[in-house]
Formats: C-alpha cells, sequence, structure tokens
C-alpha cells in the first residue's frame, strides 16, 4: 500500500461548511469522526490511503508547512498570519467567508486615529498582519497578543482597538465596537505543502479534484 497522506482539518468553526466540499473531492472521515464523545485526534476515511487529522486552526497551517500533514483547510486569515513560504494555497474553497477588521470603542476620539499617532496599541490574535496594517499607514502598532473574545479588550483598558474577524457585525454591536478599517477579506483554502506537491502526485490530483468541485459549483 503506497505511504499514508494526512489530511489537516480545524476543529472550529469552518468545519460544518467544510465536509461536504471534502466529500465532494472524496476526503470523507469514518463514521467515529461525527461522534462528539470520541476524543481521538486522528480518523481513518473511506480512502485507505488518507487519514485525518482535527485541530487548532492556526495549528493546521503548522503541520502542512512542516510536511507533518500533506494538506489541509484552514482559512487565508492564518495563511495570511504564518506567510510560511513552504504553503502554497491553490483551491478557494468559497466557504468560511468574513473579513478582517479594526474595531474600537465609539467613543474613541479623533486623537486615536492612525493619521494622527505614531504610535497605538491593539489587541489581536494577528499581531504580523496588524503591524503590517498600520505600518503601510505610518504607524507602529504595539500588539497584545489574545487567543479569543478581542471585543472585551476595550472596555477593560487592554488596548483602545482592536483587530478581529467580522461575519454578522452581531459580537462587534453586542460589545460595544464599531469597524473602522476593513482589512482583507477572508475566505477558507486548500493548502498543501510545496515538497509534498513535488514529489506525490496524489497530492496534484486532490487539488485537481478540489478544483473541479469549485467549478461545477459554479455552474
Ligand atoms: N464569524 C466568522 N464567520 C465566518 N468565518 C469565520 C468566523 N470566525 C472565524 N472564521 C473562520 O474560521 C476559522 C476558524 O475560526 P475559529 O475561531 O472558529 O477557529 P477555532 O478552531 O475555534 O480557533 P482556535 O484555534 O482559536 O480554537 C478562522 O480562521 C476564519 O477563517
Ligand atoms: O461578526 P460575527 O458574526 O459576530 O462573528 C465574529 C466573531 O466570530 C469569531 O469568533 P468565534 O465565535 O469563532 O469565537 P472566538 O472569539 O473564540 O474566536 C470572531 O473572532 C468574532 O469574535
Amino acid at each position: 500500500m503506497p505511504s499514508q497522506l494526512t489530511f489537516a482539518i480545524p476543529k472550529g468553526r469552518i468545519l460544518e461548511e467544510a465536509l461536504p466540499v471534502m466529500a465532494a473531492a472524496g476526503v470523507v472521515p469514518e463514521e467515529a469522526f461525527h461522534d462528539k464523545a470520541n476524543r481521538s485526534l486522528t480518523f481513518a476515511t473511506t480512502r485507505e490511503d488518507m487519514r485525518l487529522i482535527r485541530v487548532r486552526a492556526f495549528d493546521v497551517a503548522t503541520f502542512v508547512a512542516h510536511g507533518a500533514a500533506q494538506m489541509g483547510i484552514v482559512g487565508s486569515d492564518v495563511i495570511e498570519e504564518f506567510g510560511y513560504p513552504d504553503l502554497y494555497a491553490p483551491v478557494d474553497l468559497d466557504i468560511g467567508h468574513c473579513h478582517l477588521a479594526v474595531a474600537e470603542p465609539k467613543a474613541n476620539g479623533a486623537e486615536t486615529r492612525p493619521n494622527r499617532v505614531s504610535h497605538l496599541r491593539v489587541a489581536t490574535k494577528y499581531p504580523n498582519i496588524t503591524r503590517r496594517h498600520f505600518e503601510a499607514k505610518g504607524v507602529q502598532a504595539e500588539c497584545v497578543k489574545l487567543n479569543g473574545a478581542m471585543e472585551i479588550a476595550p472596555s477593560l483598558g487592554l488596548a483602545k482597538r482592536i483587530v478581529d474577524l467580522v461575519s454578522t457585525g452581531q459580537t462587534l454591536k453586542d460589545n460595544g465596537l464599531v469597524e473602522t478599517a476593513h482589512i482583507m477579506d477572508i475566505t477558507a483554502r486548500l493548502i498543501v505543502n510545496r515538497a509534498a506537491l513535488k514529489t506525490d502526485r496524489r497530492v496534484a490530483e486532490l487539488i485537481d479534484a478540489f478544483r473541479a468541485d469549485r467549478f461545477r459549483g459554479a455552474a
């Protein structure tokens, strides 16, 4: 039997939307995958030569970049944040739509606007994207790294603004924040390890299968 391929998927909110897209490309997890009580992190698929690993969104990119998994599905926010040179993201899966934005309390005054200051403090899970965004405006961003619930930071005085994902805008609204800049649109992508793509033709075949599925969807 050929060596096992490992496909990494995030356990967070992209998962539900990703499963039908994967199925259309022939990647179908075993039944145990859907059992909420199952604590296993590795699952067989209907393909004998492929297994799935279910990890945190940021770790999907790390496993694939290091070649520990040959391919995976992850948001373009994560791809941009890491900028791993060994990752190739050939297919936009048209799922997980949201955008990355700067937000702050309505009450923040004009004196805190980026065009008025040279230095700002920002709470975010995305320090690299955030620094780049503000640098392009000539502003140095000091980032306080959080792993979730960024929206609470301004009311507690941790930072006057946040950079976070926005979809419906409900989380910002419920926490008294308004969006002040749109940084980038986000969707989930198929990612592959560049070396695996060069050495294992099954990786290229899978890219084709995911692409074909996208074109069928667009027809
Ligand atoms: N509100 C949203 N609407 C649509 N897509 C989102 C939204 N929030 C996040 N995403 C996408 O889903 C991905 C995973 O987000 P989520 O925060 O659910 O991940 P997670 O696996 O729970 O994260 P963590 O590793 O922090 O536990 C994000 O990287 C992003 O691409
Ligand atoms: O604009 P909305 O539709 O309200 O969605 C935005 C929220 O969704 C994500 O968080 P998630 O629910 O994944 O929780 P997290 O804070 O643990 O990342 C994101 O970090 C925002 O907080």
